[in-house]
């Protein structure tokens, strides 16, 4: 066997907008459960769901009127308008006619069986508010992107979510306050190291502003 190659051809990582589009899933069980749940999570909120049975954390989610909730079987008009598509049944038969279908249509579909044919795959996904990371091992091995995101939530906890506010909030005063391009990098790279190694270093945007540039000048005047 050839070491050195990849069984599943490269992807391109993109971070969707999904607030407002239809996003369609098939199958109501365990795996169908964690794609709606990390779709709340990023924003959907037009889902629907075809499945002849469910498990209950769907149900309860169909009933607080979270999702539209049909049981029954997948029928190819089930992806009328969709703008993702979710093969999440047991059978793979109905999950390939899913597939088939969503390509005919043009739509991109995630196939919870056969990774490798999918259009997409879902990567184990770490959220501390803005900040997203999200670990991929290719289908090579889910189990190892879940414990890799496990490993990255200790070492970026709640804390970090406030304090890329306040960078946030940094970056907008600086962009006017700031108005040289290099400086106005090299302050922003500078406040994005001190966070990375001591979150709690993100003060007041203003003040913590007077004090980068200090030791930015400082630094580029050392660096001459
Ligand atoms: C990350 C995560 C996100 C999510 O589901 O949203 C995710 N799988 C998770 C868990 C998990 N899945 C499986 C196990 C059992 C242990 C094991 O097999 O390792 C566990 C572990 C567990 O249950 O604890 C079994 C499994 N998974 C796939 C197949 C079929 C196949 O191999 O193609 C089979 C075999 C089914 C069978 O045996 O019949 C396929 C896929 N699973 C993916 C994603 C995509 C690749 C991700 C990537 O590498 O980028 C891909 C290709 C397609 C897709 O689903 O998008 C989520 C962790 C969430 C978290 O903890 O954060
Ligand atoms: N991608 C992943 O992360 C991952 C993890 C484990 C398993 N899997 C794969 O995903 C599949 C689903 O796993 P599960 O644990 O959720 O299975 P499950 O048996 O708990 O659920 C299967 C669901 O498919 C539905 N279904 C069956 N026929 C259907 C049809 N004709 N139309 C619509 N829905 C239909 C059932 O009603 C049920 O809700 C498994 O067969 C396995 O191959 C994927």
């Amino acid at each position: 066997m050839n070491e050195a190659s990849f069984s599943s051809a490269p992807a391109y990582p993109v971070s969707l907008r999904i607030q407002g589009k239809l996003i369609v899933i098939i199958g109501g069980g365990r795996v169908a459960e964690r794609k709606l749940n990390g779709l709340m999570d990023g924003g959907a909120d037009k889902v629907t769901l075809i499945s002849p049975y469910v498990v209950p954390g769907i149900a309860e989610q169909a009933e607080a009127g979270r999702l539209t909730y049909i049981c029954r079987e997948f029928v190819p008009d089930d992806l009328e308008g969709a703008y993702l598509a979710f093969a999440a049944s047991s059978s793979a038969a109905v999950n390939l006619a899913v597939m088939n279908e969503a390509d005919k249509r043009g739509i991109w579909c995630n196939r919870a069986d056969q990774g490798d044919e999918g259009n997409f795959i879902t990567p184990s996904v770490l959220r501390r508010e803005e900040l997203t990371i999200a670990v991929s091992a290719g289908g090579a091995s889910p189990a190892l992107a879940s414990l890799i995101k496990e490993e990255l939530e200790a070492r970026f906890g709640e804390e970090v979510g406030a304090a890329l506010r306040r960078l946030r909030e940094l970056r907008q005063y600086a962009k006017t306050a700031i108005p040289d391009r290099e400086l106005r990098r090299s302050v922003l790279r500078l406040a994005a190291e001190e966070a990375l190694e001591d979150w709690s270093k993100a003060i007041h945007p203003q003040q913590w502003l007077n004090e980068l540039l200090t030791r930015t000048e400082g630094r580029l005047n050392r660096d001459e």
